[in-house]
């Protein structure tokens, strides 16, 4: 759900040098490409999203000016989703010392390319080519199927997210829900926490299923942090992530209802996680692509083939679509957030499912953090919690944590311009200062 209400605090900031440091998880335009995307594609469902954000891009992301350019035009002729036949790639992979693994650890090179995309089937592969790893046949078969049952009748009451975006009401492209596991923490959340300057209206105490999968999706996230530092980053946790066992407390799950449903290009909050989170995301039903890309700073020299320490800009512009079928766990590793976005691209056909028919429920386990609850952490001028983002656009600061004014983010609410860069310990715990009114205020 992070997509579709996610949007760039506006241009006008009265605070100048702040403008330079300031980027968030989507591109640099004064809205969030996913939300340009969202209301392309209410406006026009008949385009695939490739083809809104090639045409976008072109039209220098004025919303505008594509949608007049896709009123002239006819729908192009789509691919069929899953028909890249993809055994494995390990026979041609090439190995070099990567980008950021310690010594001793392997990395191996990229094989997307800009604009093309890579399919990937095999766990071992998208181990080595993304921040992800795959679980399949996660949970016994009848488990599987009575988690699968339960959601589908709950899904039965989710809401598509709407919200207002210029004189345009657009709505998410799939449905969701939020469950926690006490009604103490549902209240809590839907007036305490908030998400892109609202709150939540539909927040769920877990269900039986949910909880009992919960557990074992625990053990099984423990297992994979521990093998992927142990095999990717020699045996070191990264900066900021925590080396404490993670803990999934909440749970989004979400609901996709026929191949044109989906969900843009985002990065997952940090704002209740903390920096280098870990999601467990747990698939049912209809198989889709879950699709990543690297997201590297976009000042022209990225393109350095030569520094161990970069990915080369076209390798980095590749997406790669993982194939999650029914009762795959993927596990969205520390890498994931801050340097990666993540998607579900629409699909044009779908093999339905026995039991889903055309649906897919996923289920995104999180661990939020008490050091992250909005009781701690830092209030902008308009006296609400922060929202905590990292600088992936920009260079100059690359990888920094800032806590910025929600309602920036939100159409037609004019918020503050508070911003104060996030220090953490080297486990990613908060350090606030004294006063965390001390970010720059103005409004
Ligand atoms: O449906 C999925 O696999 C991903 C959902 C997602 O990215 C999210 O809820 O943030
Ligand atoms: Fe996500």
């Amino acid at each position: 759900m992070d997509a579709f209400i996610t949007r760039r605090k506006r241009k006008s900031s009265p605070e100048p040098a702040l403008q330079t440091n300031r980027t968030d998880e989507d591109d640099d335009g004064e809205d969030s490409t996913d939300v340009k995307l969202a209301m392309l594609a209410s406006l026009h469902p008949e385009f695939d999203q490739e083809t809104l954000l090639d045409l976008l891009l072109a039209h220098d992301g004025s919303v505008q000016a594509t949608s007049q350019a896709l009123s002239a035009r006819l729908p192009p002729r789509k691919s069929v989703a899953g028909t890249v036949a993809q055994t494995s790639l390990r026979s041609f992979t090439l190995e070099h010392a990567g980008n950021s693994p310690a010594p001793g650890a392997k990395r191996t090179k990229l094989l997307s390319r800009k604009g093309a995309t890579l399919h990937l089937y095999d766990p071992v592969d998208i181990a080595e080519h993304t921040p992800c790893t795959v679980l399949l046949n996660f949970l016994p078969a009848d488990e599987a199927n009575d988690l699968l049952v339960e959601l589908l009748e709950e899904s039965k009451t989710f809401e598509k997210i709407t919200f207002k975006l210029f004189d345009n009401v657009v709505s998410s492209p799939h449905t969701s829900s939020f469950y926690v596991e006490s009604y103490d923490e549902r209240d809590q959340q839907m007036h305490e926490y908030v998400y892109n300057g609202a709150r939540l209206t539909d927040v769920r105490k877990i269900t039986p299923m949910l909880e009992k999968v919960k557990t074992r999706v625990g053990e099984a996230v423990n297992r994979e942090i521990a093998e992927r530092i142990r095999t990717r980053h020699g045996g070191k946790k990264l900066k900021y992530q925590s080396p404490k066992p993670w803990c999934p407390n909440a749970a989004f799950v979400n609901c996709y209802n026929g191949p044109q449903e989906s969900v843009g290009w985002h990065s997952d909050q940090l704002t209740y996680l903390g920096p280098r989170a870990v999601i467990g995301s747990l698939s049912l039903g209809v198989t889709r692509e879950f699709r990543v890309r690297r997201v590297l700073p976009k000042d022209g020299d990225n393109d350095d083939n030569t520094n161990n320490n970069t990915v080369s800009g076209a390798d980095a512009e590749g997406q790669i679509a993982i194939h999650l079928p029914h009762n795959s766990l993927l596990v969205m590793h520390a890498e994931m957030q801050e340097e990666w976005k993540h998607s579900i691209a629409p699909a044009a056909a779908i093999d339905p499912h026995p039991v889903a028919g055309r649906r897919r429920i996923n289920i995104t386990y999180r661990d939020y953090r008490e050091e992250f609850h909005p009781r701690h952490t830092p209030r902008c001028g308009c006296d609400v919690a922060c929202v905590l983002r990292v600088v992936q656009r920009k260079r100059e600061n690359w990888g920094r944590y800032f806590w910025m004014c929600h309602a920036g983010n939100v159409p037609g609410k004019a918020g503050c311009s508070f911003f104060q860069w996030a220090e953490f310990d080297e486990d990613g715990n908060p350090r606030f200062p004294r006063d965390s009114s001390k970010g720059s205020k103005s409004k």
